[in-house]
């Protein structure tokens, strides 16, 4: 049964007690979960058939978008509670500075998109509206409203990560090694700690506070699907 939005996770848990936090947090944003997880932009991609302007101009802005999710992280390990925590995110920090850094580098290469281009792309809107909402949950709010952003952002690409891995690799390596990246066993472990971080977090704070945790996290689940709209609108 789909349950109304407006359900707090006390109540959310009467009626299914074995419901983690997580789970409560996507039955809050209704129909924008798979709107963003099921966009046609995300099956284009294990298809292969992405149009080569589409990609560039995704490229383009989520490169501007990884940049400012590289500085969440970084509030987010300063506020992490624990050692472990702090590890698990820096970790992942790492690994969105290096590897995935490179893959961006060498996707432009190949777009022909010159250096100067990418690096001064002004973002455009739907970028802006995700800078203000991942920089001020992590910078200025709570480690728990931060890590709601960040969870939906990932747990989103997973799941259609997890879905496209099911078919044979488009030949593009851009497209290849994007379906790769986000369906990993290490991609998938790294989801699965947020979740359970989340759970922990989460189910302590108090139901106002629970409240913003989830308006975080379907504000976030809004712009991925504008996100993907804005660059797909015009293929
Ligand atoms: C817009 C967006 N959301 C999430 C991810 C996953 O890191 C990404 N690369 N881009």
């Amino acid at each position: 049964m789909a349950l109304a939005p407006t359900l707090t996770f006390q109540d959310h848990r009467l009626q299914t007690p074995s419901a983690r936090f997580s789970d409560w947090l996507v039955s809050c944003t209704g129909s924008s979960w798979a709107a963003a997880t099921e966009h046609a932009f995300t099956r284009a991609i294990g298809d292969d058939a992405m149009p080569d302007a589409a990609y560039v101009r995704y490229l383009i802005e989520d490169y501007t978008f990884i940049t400012d999710l590289a500085s969440t992280i970084g509030y987010l390990v300063a506020k992490a509670p624990t050692m472990r925590s702090k590890s698990r995110l820096s970790a992942f920090l790492a690994l969105l500075t290096s590897e995935e850094n490179n893959y961006f580098e060498r996707s432009f290469a190949a777009l022909d998109v010159p250096e100067t281009v990418y690096r001064a792309a002004a973002q455009g809107p739907v970028t802006r509206e995700f800078s203000r909402l991942l920089l001020e949950s992590s910078g200025k709010g709570t480690y728990a409203e931060g890590l709601a952003c960040l969870l939906c952002a990932e747990w989103v690409y997973l799941t259609w990560g997890l879905r496209e891995a099911k078919k044979p690799r488009p030949k593009a390596f851009y497209l290849a090694e994007w379906i790769d990246l986000h369906a990993v066993q290490g991609f998938q472990d790294f989801v699965n700690w947020l979740r359970e971080e989340m759970d922990e977090v989460g189910s302590s704070l108090t139901e106002a506070q629970q409240q913003q945790v989830a308006q975080h996290f379907q504000e976030m689940c809004r712009l991925e699907v504008s996100f993907f709209d804005a660059v797909w609108a015009a293929s």
